[in-house]
This record gives structure tokens, C-alpha cells and sequence, in this order.
């Protein structure tokens, strides 16, 4: 399973989307590069987006507004990337929920695991790199993640593009990857998705 985040463009969408995300996410943080209102993704064609489903991405708002974007911007998931406890998945629906977890947070595996283990109802997990927020462009120790044992198919994020993920993929391969976050590794500037290095990371997982 493929993501590309930070959609700011229609064009990067359709050629997101031909190139084989399967998913294409949207950041609804104010204080992003990559932010955008829910109008963008409400507006897009079905024919843009082909098979490939829409991930809100969300950190500080409410559930009140998290539930209305939802709505508006028609998502297929919401990415809670701000810490976000069981009440809050519950109210938004655990089947739409991509928690999101920073394993540099715990200070072993077996923690994490357990922390992941009280979210088992929601759809998929992400693990990203740093200790809170998202989109900086650092990296997980991939190799470290390999024998992590957790309870639901997870997305890893964090500074992947063409010339890192396959070794990410191939690291991570037995321990209950479902796939891969692409995000500011595959830009031209933030907020531009720079095609040719979407297309060679797909390819690199892929192949
Ligand atoms: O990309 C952002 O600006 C962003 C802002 C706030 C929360 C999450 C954000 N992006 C997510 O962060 C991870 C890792 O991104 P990167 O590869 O390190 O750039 C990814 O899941 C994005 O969806």
C-alpha cells in the first residue's frame, strides 16, 4: 500500500494517482506548507483519483471539526497525528481512523506495542519519526522496527523517498507492514509532489 501526503495541487493528484498511490492525503494542520482547506479535496474529479482513497491528515483540531471535514472533503480515512486518545477514534469511527505513533516516544518496543494494543480497533496505524508532528523529513531506524510486534497493519513515514524506501520496505517486510508514507521526500519544494520521484519510489517498493 502506497500513500503520498501533502495533495496541494489537482495535477499532482491525477498523476499521484496514475503513478499507483493508493491512498492520497490532505493536510487540514493550519501551520503546514502542505495545508490545504477541505474545498480542495471535495472538488476533486473521481476521474482524478481513479481507485485511490483520501486520508485527512489532522493534529490539534477538535472532533467536532475533524467529524465536519470529514463530511465536506468526503475522506475515506482521517490520519490523527496529534495524539489522539480512544475517545477521540471512537467518536470519529475506529474503521476510519490511521492512528498515528512516534516510536521514539517509548523507550522499547514492547512499550509501543502495548500503547498500539489499546488502538487495535482503528483501521491501520502509521509510525512516524520524531517524538510528535509530522513532516519533517527524518527517518525511523528502519532495522530497529523489524521486530516490532503489532496488533494492526501499519503505514511507516518519515523522510521516505527514491533513495531510501526500498531498504525500508525490506527491513520492515515481517513485522506487519502494510506500506509506505511518502511525503516530503518526493518534493520539489513543500507542498509540490515532484512526479518523477513519486513514480521511482512506487517502482522501488513495488518491484
Ligand atoms: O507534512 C506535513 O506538513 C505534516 C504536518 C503535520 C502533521 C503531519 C504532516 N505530515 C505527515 O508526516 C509524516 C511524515 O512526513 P515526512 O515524510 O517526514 O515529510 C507523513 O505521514 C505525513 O502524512
Amino acid at each position: 500500500m502506497i500513500k503520498v501526503c501533502g495533495m496541494t495541487r489537482p495535477e499532482d493528484v491525477r498523476l499521484c494517482a496514475e503513478a499507483g498511490a493508493d491512498l492520497l492525503g490532505f493536510i487540514f494542520h493550519p501551520a503546514s506548507p502542505r495545508f490545504v482547506t477541505p474545498d480542495f479535496p471535495a472538488s476533486l474529479e473521481p476521474e482524478a483519483l481513479g481507485q485511490a482513497r483520501k486520508v485527512g491528515v489532522f493534529v490539534k483540531e477538535s472532533v467536532v471539526e475533524v467529524r465536519h471535514t470529514l463530511d465536506e472533503a468526503r475522506l475515506d480515512y482521517v490520519q490523527l497525528h496529534g495524539g489522539q486518545d480512544q475517545k477521540f477514534c471512537r467518536s470519529v469511527g475506529f474503521e476510519r481512523v490511521i492512528k498515528v505513533f512516534w516510536p521514539e516516544r517509548y523507550a522499547s518496543l514492547d512499550e509501543l506495542a502495548e500503547d498500539m494494543a489499546r488502538f487495535a480497533d482503528c483501521a491501520l496505524f502509521l509510525l512516524d519519526a520524531g517524538t510528535s508532528g509530522g513532516g519533517h523529513g527524518r527517518s525511523l531506524d528502519f532495522a530497529a522496527l523489524a521486530k516490532l510486534d503489532s496488533p494492526r497493519p501499519w503505514l511507516l513515514a518519515g523522510g521516505l523517498g527514491p533513495k531510501n524506501v526500498r531498504a525500508a520496505v525490506e527491513a520492515c517486510a515481517k513485522a506487519n507492514l502494510a506500506g509506505v508514507d511518502l511525503n516530503s521526500g518526493v518534493e520539489s519544494a513543500p507542498g509540490l509532489k515532484d512526479i518523477e520521484k513519486v513514480r521511482t519510489a512506487i517502482a522501488a517498493c513495488r518491484r
